[in-house]
């Protein structure tokens, strides 16, 4: 293939990108697995299930929703905590083409307003937790014809319980089932919520192409995680998140055993890792922090655990360093990713650590750098916009034309509004997000390495840094600081502490203020307009 001047490309590939669809692949592999007498295991309750369970259910799902007359394209939204069922209705819906749109359950009414009229489910399968949120939902959305609760036995409200209607519709032997197929490249497989760190959440149509190139990655060690059915990893991410929804589907891809849990608690975290002997974790920097930090961590053998990912927000390379010395690994494996591209596109190889970087590009994708001012592609070690272009690439933003076309150019390139650079040897640095740069006095100031800054500070637990508005200069840098327990700090000794470390744009002229807790979204991400809306205008402090 040419190869153009500035352009970067992933590696060769070293499992082609399955022609079949994602349902296909599932139905295989579970089959294939079906074996294996543990698939998930809820950590809190610590009820199981089969791999053999996962694939007859799933099938007799397909067969009650078939005979149900859902078909093609009918979308379906799942509404639940991380959850021992999450996956059934899936799976089920992959086997038959129809479009999965998960919803996160703790969505505001406005909040799920706007990705309900994004999705528009006819069915919603939901947790007893959401049911009461579920059942207001329908009254409202008349598009919503049928509710299916997971995870209970008997019908409650009204509503069917996942093995009821299982029970009612489906044929006695899944083995009559068969996937159905259709067009990879146009078959949307799930709508996901982007990140909406800029904005309202858009719908991200993902498709059965770009799950099949996920899957590619999956079965290798390089850009995927654990490639030995049987082997035990803990997922704690959000499944209705891009990052926990693709994660766990590569998991039951490759016949792992996964020890799920509701939500990250640090306590269950750890004895987790320790009486199930994890041996992969796939985490967000506040988890890397608390590892790198909190005295709890001593009071479990994590031995087992040989690998951790990190991604979806920056890490702070001292925090990675600090993590992997007490966890006696040799790195942090660090990817880079985003739901517009599917899952992870940069990613630390195995044992090839670069501290601070996110890894190497990965097969089947393109990637360049270019100029926020010219769109020039730049060489290497200049920063720019990341761009991105491959299978990965979503198919567009569910009924939004016109955000689609400002996302993804005329030819073909992914805009990301990541600031970032290469190396010669093609490791990938993201600076941060274009739009949270603070600007003073037209000089860019990234929060993230203000936050790396304030993260080395001993008496600092946590920190964001965000821009305050100022009509002189345009925006001043400011600091939310969570003390590290049983120490102290002032502001001034904050404010101190930075101009010793950075150049005079990134003085900390907005001030210093201390905080319980640092805002962050479900994948760690920093709710920085949360932050901004605690700060009553104080006086410049230089
Ligand atoms: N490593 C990183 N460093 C700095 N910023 C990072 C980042 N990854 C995502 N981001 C930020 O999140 C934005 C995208 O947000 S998002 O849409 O919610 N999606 C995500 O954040 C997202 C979707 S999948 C995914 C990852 N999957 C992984 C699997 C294994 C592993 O080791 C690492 C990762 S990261 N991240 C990006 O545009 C960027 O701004």
């Amino acid at each position: 293939m040419k190869k153009e001047k500035n352009i970067l490309y992933g590696p060769e590939p070293l499992y082609p990108i399955e022609e079949s669809t994602a349902g296909k692949q599932l139905y295989d592999a579970l089959l294939k697995h079906s074996h294996l007498p543990e698939a998930m295991i809820d950590a809190q309750t610590k009820k199981p299930f089969s791999y053999r369970t996962l694939f007859e259910t799933t099938c007799r799902l397909a067969q009650s929703l078939q005979k149900c007359g859902y078909k093609q394209n009918d979308v379906m939204s799942v509404c639940s905590e991380n959850n021992l069922k999450f996956f059934f209705p899936v799976i089920a819906a992959l086997y038959l083409g129809m479009v999965t749109a998960p919803l996160n359950q703790n969505y505001t009414p406005g909040e799920l307003h706007n990705v309900l009229n994004i999705s528009k489910p006819q069915l919603i399968f939901c947790s007893k937790t959401v049911l009461p949120k579920i059942l207001e939902l329908k009254k409202k959305y008349t598009f919503v014809k049928r509710i299916i609760i997971l995870d209970v036995d008997e019908d409650m409200f009204g509503c069917e319980s996942l093995s009821n209607f299982i029970l009612h519709n489906a044929d006695k032997d899944p083995k009559k089932f068969e996937p159905v197929n259709f067009n990879l490249d146009e078959q949307v497989a799930a709508i996901l919520c982007s990140s909406g760190t800029t904005g309202l959440p858009k719908g991200v149509m993902l498709t059965h192409k770009n799950f099949s190139v996920r899957f590619a990655h999956v079965k290798d060690p390089n850009p995927g995680t654990e490639t030995i059915p049987g082997v035990t990893v803990l997922s704690f991410m959000p499944f209705f998140h891009g990052f926990g929804f693709l994660s766990n589907l590569g998991y039951l891809l490759m016949g792992l055993r996964i020890i799920i849990l509701k939500r990250f608690e640090p306590e269950l975290f750890l004895k987790s890792i320790q009486d199930y002997e994890v041996r992969n974790i796939i985490s967000v920097p506040p988890i890397v922090l608390f590892l790198s930090k909190s005295p709890l961590v001593d009071k479990y053998d994590l031995s087992s655990l040989k690998e951790l990912g990190c991604g979806a927000a920056p890490l702070a390379k001292e925090v990675a360093e600090a993590a992997a010395k007490r966890l006696n690994l040799k790195g942090i494996r660090t990817g880079y990713g985003l739901t517009e591209a599917t899952l992870v596109i940069t990613h630390t190889l195995p044992n090839k650590f670069k501290s601070g970087s996110s890894g190497k590009l990965v097969s089947f994708m393109s990637a360049k750098v270019v100029d926020v001012n010219t769109g020039k592609s730049v060489g290497p070690n200049v920063v720019g916009e990341l761009c991105l272009k491959g299978d990965m690439l979503m198919k567009g933003y569910a009924g939004n034309i016109k955000a689609t076309k400002e996302a993804i150019d005329e030819n073909g390139w992914l805009h990301t509004g990541d600031l970032g650079y290469y190396t010669e040897e093609e490791y990938f640095y993201i600076v941060d997000r274009l739009k949270e740069l603070i600007k003073y006095k037209g000089f860019q100031v990234a929060p993230a390495e203000l936050e790396e800054v304030l993260l080395r500070h001993p008496c600092i637990r946590d920190a964001a840094v965000v821009g305050v508005s100022d009509e002189t200069v345009g925006e001043l840098p400011a600091a939310f600081v969570v003390k590290q327990s049983g120490t102290q700090i002032t502001e001034n000794e904050v404010i101190d502490y930075i101009a010793g470390q950075v150049s005079y744009t990134k003085y900390l002229r907005g001030g210093v203020r201390f905080i319980e807790e640092i805002p962050r979204s479900a994948t760690g991400k920093i709710q920085r307009k949360e932050l901004q809306k605690l700060i009553l205008p104080k006086q410049s402090k230089l």
